[in-house]
């Protein structure tokens, strides 16, 4: 990742009005181009983010033996290896800032017979990856670690792997995708119990795939099994609008007076909404339009007007379905009337930043009152004032961390004299296109 020296200022030029498309959901992209690149033949994916993050597993299957590309058109085209056949990396993969690529191809890699090595960048070096060392070992992978269960480290695939049966100490996607992913080259059922539902788009898309996956509720458990070894078929994928990228604009709208825009195309999945679910319970103006289905997802336009929003109790249950939204919901409790309480949220601390201790120090410069404990923060809001801190434009610092930026963009426009932040090139992991979108909005200056 390239780092911009240069702090950004953004301060508001004019309400949010027209419409505006999101690029595809992150999530979706990787799994898409993994599974892809295990299919025997071409697949073909409309929509893919084109960012950082995706770039990482771009480039490790690319030197795992798959071949990627894109067509005149703008779609990419995956020629695949097939289950089983990954091949040698000749160097260390570089997994950038991206926590799904690293996870998840740590699975592909724990059942074939290869060893990689695996870099990131000195936020992802940071990030625990004990989570998913420990059930890739139960299978038979062997690692090279360094101390604390960090990057950089060395993964020694195991063929034939061990088939298990996980329950999840933590709710996460990544966790249950790499022990999926190392199923399908694995003989017998690998089952993942998952005690609190997280995002589903790799059970979505091993099924596409033709996959031999079953999913059991029960109760709230839901326990997917994988039968491997698996024969997966080439796809034609289309991918939806990212609605983790699409909350941004969305609570700018919400909070800009005079705002109303549209974001066109948009996932729906209910293990992604529980944003939305929340701030219109704050009493936000947000309305799905058109809902339809594409490739497998359910995908909306999403209206949002701005809207005078209260203070709530956020249940941690809905956690799981929003992980990535609390810094952006952080900054629309700020602007709410009354108190908005957030508990269940120490995953925050090992994303990209401790997001609990980023949003809390940042939001303290523009003036707002809040209580920060281990596992959430309380927040008293400015009653739709707009915030103002000590200095005319408080310097934020990212940390590396694209939501970091991009919820501090939105702080901004909603400010008394706007913010400054040391460093936007983070946004590119996962969202190149946010400046030029506010600017199309009319929020800042191009
Ligand atoms: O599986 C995925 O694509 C993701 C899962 C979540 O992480 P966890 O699995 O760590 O909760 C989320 O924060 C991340 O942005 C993407
Ligand atoms: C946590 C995130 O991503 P990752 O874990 O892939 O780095 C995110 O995009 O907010």
């Amino acid at each position: 990742m390239s780092h911009n020296p240069i702090p950004r200022p953004f301060s508001l030029r004019g309400p949010l009005r027209g419409h505006a498309r999101v690029p595809g959901d992150k999530s979706i992209s990787h799994r898409a181009l993994i599974l892809a690149a295990m299919a025997v033949g071409d697949s073909r994916i409309e929509g893919l983010l084109e960012s950082e993050d995706v770039i990482a597993t771009v480039a490790a299957l690319w030197s795992m033996g798959a071949q990627v590309g894109q067509d005149s058109n703008g779609n990419w085209a995956v020629s695949g290896v097939g289950v089983g056949g990954l091949l040698q990396p000749e160097t260390a993969l570089d997994m950038g800032n991206s926590g799904t690529s690293a996870r998840l191809l740590m699975g592909l890699v724990a059942s074939h017979a290869i060893t990689a090595t695996f870099i990131g960048d000195p936020s992802l070096s940071r990030r625990p990856m004990n989570r998913v060392i420990e059930p890739l070992s139960k299978m038979g992978a062997e690692f090279s670690v360094t101390p604390g269960g960090r990057l950089p480290l060395m993964v020694h695939g195991r063929v034939p792997a061990v088939p298990i049966e996980y329950r999840l100490p933590v709710p996460s996607a990544q966790v249950k995708s790499a022990v999926l992913l190392a199923a399908l080259n694995t003989p017998g059922v690998t089952r993942v119990i998952e005690p609190e539902r997280t995002r589903d788009h790799s059970e979505r898309m091993l099924k596409a795939f033709g996959a031999d996956i079953a999913i059991e509720e029960a109760g709230s458990e839901r326990i997917i099994s994988v039968t491997g070894e698996a024969e997966l078929r080439p796809q034609n994928l289309s991918i939806p609008g990212d609605p983790s990228s699409a909350a941004f604009p969305i609570v700018a709208a919400l909070l800009v007076p005079g705002s109303d825009i549209l974001v066109q195309h948009v996932g729906i999945n209910e293990t992604r909404t529980g944003l939305f679910e929340v701030l219109k319970e704050m009493g936000a103006d947000i309305v799905f339009e058109n809902e339809r289905e594409v490739g497998g997802e359910p995908v909306a336009d999403i209206r949002a007007r701005h809207s005078v929003l209260k203070g709530v109790d956020v249940p941690p249950e809905i956690a799981p379905r929003m992980i990535d939204e609390f810094p952006i919901l952080f900054v629309a409790a700020a602007l709410a009337e009354g108190e908005t309480k957030t508990s269940g949220l120490g995953e925050l601390r090992v994303k990209e930043s401790d997001r609990l201790a980023t949003m809390a120090s940042g939001l303290k410069q523009f003036g707002v009152q809040l209580d920060e404990r281990e596992d959430g923060l309380t927040i008293t809001g400015s009653g739709g004032e707009k915030i103002k801190g000590e200095s005319a434009m408080p310097e934020i610092r990212t940390s590396l961390d694209h939501r970091i930026a991009m919820s501090f963009a939105v702080a901004g426009l909603a400010s008394e004299g706007g913010v400054l932040i040391d460093d936007i090139s983070p946004i590119a992991t996962s969202f190149p296109s946010f400046p030029p979108m506010l600017a199309d909005l009319g929020a800042i200056a191009p």
